[in-house]
């Protein structure tokens, strides 16, 4: 295994699976780290080092004292030029440890009015009730602030799911589970997002309802505006949805007589009970 000039980060070495994550080239590799094994991982200059695992698959240390990432090398990242990761001893694994849940992204993409928002509000409350800490990133409020600049052109809808992504993907670092509500309306840049976070970690949530349902509820008569031309460029109408076809959830409502947004955040939940995400 050649793992020169990576970065590795060793999240997501937790739950039953006990997969562990290293940055390749940008890119995220799966390895399978089995409990009580001894790895040696060569990373950046040539440099050994030997990762540690305890019994029930957690990290016990690095032979060498650090966390394996490349000290000497600088490296550029977009127009960022000469930076250099910097790495603390408080990990991820130990943010989960200390609020006994998993870290993840709920990515929840739908038009306008498909009830996105009152899905992630249930969902967070629900788990809240359940002593787990999540967060929503709402496009709507999101939109408020970091994303003031954007507007809702196809390169500006891009950009704010970019910004959004990275900023879910730190969330999950820090051990939240993090609901993400934005229409989304493009697959590539949701598989950009899945792309940012180890296997798994990424959750997509479809809100399949049909457009005439969503704008028979209108709440802020914004698909009138649309229709009568004086909103352009509005998703559904003149600006394409790309539904998802390979989703983890997919929240359906073909009629006016949907389940309840409790309803449909409770398969959420048990869903992430099912994969583990609602403890350490
Ligand atoms: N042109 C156009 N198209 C779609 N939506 C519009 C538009 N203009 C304003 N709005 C309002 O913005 C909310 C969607 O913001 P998002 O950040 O989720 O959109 S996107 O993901 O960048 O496409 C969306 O909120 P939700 O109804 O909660 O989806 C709308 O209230
Ligand atoms: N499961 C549901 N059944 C019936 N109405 C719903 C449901 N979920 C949301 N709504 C209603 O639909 C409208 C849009 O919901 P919202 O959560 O704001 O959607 P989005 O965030 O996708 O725009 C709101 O008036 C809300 O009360």
């Amino acid at each position: 295994m050649n793992l020169i000039g990576v970065r590795p980060a060793l999240s997501g070495i937790s739950g039953s699976k006990k997969l562990g994550f290293f940055s390749f080239n940008g890119g995220n590799q799966p390895i399978n780290f089995k409990p009580g094994g001894v790895y040696q991982i060569k990373v950046a200059v040539e440099e050994k080092q030997t990762l540690k695992l305890d019994v029930k698959g957690k990290v016990d240390r690095f032979a060498n004292g650090h966390a394996g990432k490349n000290h000497s090398h600088l490296s550029t990242i977009g127009n960022s030029t000469n930076i250099k990761w910097h790495e603390c001893p408080v990990q991820k694994t130990d943010r989960q440890n200390l609020l006994q849940q998993r870290g993840c992204v709920i990515w929840i993409t739908g038009l306008s009015g498909s009830g996105k928002s009152s899905v992630a509000c249930a969902l967070n409350q629900m788990l809240y009730q359940r002593g787990r800490l999540s967060y929503i990133l709402d496009g709507d409020n999101v939109r408020h602030g970091l994303n003031r600049d954007l507007s809702f052109k196809a390169e500006d809808r891009v950009e704010n799911i970019r910004r959004v992504g990275e900023v879910a993907k730190l969330f999950a670092d820090a051990g939240f589970i993090c609901i993400a509500c934005l229409i989304s309306p493009y697959k590539k840049d949701r598989a950009a997002c899945r792309a940012m976070l180890p296997s798994g970690d990424f959750i997509e949530v479809f809100m399949d309802v049909p457009l005439r349902v969503c704008e028979d509820r209108d709440p802020k008569g914004l698909y009138k505006l649309a229709r009568a031309g004086k909103i352009k460029g509005f998703t559904g109408i003149d600006d394409p949805y790309e539904s998802p076809s390979d989703v983890e959830i997919v929240l359906q409502c073909n009629t006016g007589d949907c389940s309840t947004p409790r309803d449909m955040a409770g398969k959420v939940i048990s869903y992430l009970e099912e994969k583990g995400y609602l403890q350490a």
